[in-house]
């Protein structure tokens, strides 16, 4: 799958992308008015575990992630957002995409801990690949990207949201927001540590990451990490209002400053992102680490039961 990022994709997503696009059910009865929004149009957004909602009308995709139980990022979810993303980026119908959750009380658990345990080091490459090519398109789309926070967002939910323009979060309390990876033993890397340090400030990250908080809504609200706690019945239509705000802008001004705002940023993973690869490979190799996540998705298991 040819992407500007460079990144490879899943033999079968290589032979045949569209492969993982099968299986398409808009997630309501009737298109939306307008060109883009209906039948085989709507169609080709959507995915197994990425339900597109286009409004052609409005220029506004309602992008839900659905894969249950906790809409954990798969390799196969990563791929489907990407692709998604993609299309939607690619059709000038839209302006702007709402990320939000199909599954209920759970935006997204973050990676996919079975993809990070007992694998080898060649799945280790081609998920860590995924996570970047993820995080590069919706950090530099020039989509305007809301996520209404549905449910609960640690580590990369967590991620997700702040590459996002604007969030809004859902009023309960236990819908908690954060990075807490280093409770599982691991380390945020130095792209996600930028953007955190980019939306919460220098002091409040360096506490946060290295406590790894999970910050409940009224706290999130407080240190900036979202940007409006509503009621939970009331998150896509403030998510819509705030895109409403941001579509007001003309597209090529606001474009223009969000790539002056985030460049260098991202610019730091691109020089390096073979290096970062490696880094990430041989750290989650590590018998310790390995040891670590194991642990902790044992804890995780027998929570529930
Ligand atoms: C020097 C080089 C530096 C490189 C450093 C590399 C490090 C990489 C770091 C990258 C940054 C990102 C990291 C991550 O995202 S790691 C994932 C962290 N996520 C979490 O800690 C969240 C864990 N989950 C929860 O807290 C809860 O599940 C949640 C609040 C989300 C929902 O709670 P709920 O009660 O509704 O659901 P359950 O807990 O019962 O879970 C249901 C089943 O889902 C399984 N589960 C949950 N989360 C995950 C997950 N992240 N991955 C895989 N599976 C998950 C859980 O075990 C249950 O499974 P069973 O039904 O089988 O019991």
């Amino acid at each position: 799958m040819a992407l500007a990022s460079g990144v490879r994709f899943p033999a079968r997503a290589l032979l045949r992308p569209w492969s993982l696009l099968r299986d398409t059910t808009l997630g309501r009865s009737e298109p939306a008015a307008g060109g883009g929004g209906g039948g085989d149009g709507a169609r080709l957004f959507g995915s197994q575990r990425v339900l597109v909602e286009p409004d052609a009308a409005s220029g506004v995709a309602v992008m839900k992630f659905r894969n249950p139980p906790v809409n954990s990022l798969s390799l196969e979810l990563l791929t489907e957002l990407v692709i998604s993303l993609e299309k939607v980026e690619n059709d000038k119908t839209f302006r702007g995409v709402i990320l939000t959750s199909a599954c209920p009380r759970v935006f997204s658990a973050g990676l996919d801990l079975t993809e990070l345990c007992g694998r080898n080091p060649a799945h280790y490459t081609e998920y860590w690949k995924a996570v970047q090519e993820l995080w590069l398109r919706t950090y530099l789309s020039s989509l305007v990207l809301v996520a209404a926070i549905n449910g609960a967002c640690p580590a990369g939910g967590c991620i997700i949201a702040l590459a996002c323009d604007c969030r809004v979060l859902a009023d309960n309390p236990k819908y908690h927001i954060g990075l807490n990876e280093t409770l599982l033993g691991i380390t945020t890397p130095f792209w996600l540590k930028d953007t955190y340090v980019n939306t919460i400030g220098h002091r409040a990250s360096e506490q946060a990451l290295q406590l790894g908080s999970l910050f409940p809504p009224s706290e999130a609200l407080q240190v900036g990490l979202v940007d409006q706690v509503v009621p939970e019945d009331q998150v896509l239509s403030t998510a819509l209002s705030e895109m409403a705000r941001w579509l007001a802008v003309p597209d090529h001004a606001r474009q223009l400053t969000k790539t002056m705002m985030r460049k260098a940023t991202a610019d730091r993973l691109l020089r390096q992102r073979d290096a970062d690869i490696q880094n990430f490979v041989s750290f989650i190799c590590r018998d310790s680490i390995q040891k670590s996540l194991q642990v902790y998705l044992e804890k995780l298991r027998q929570r529930k039961g």
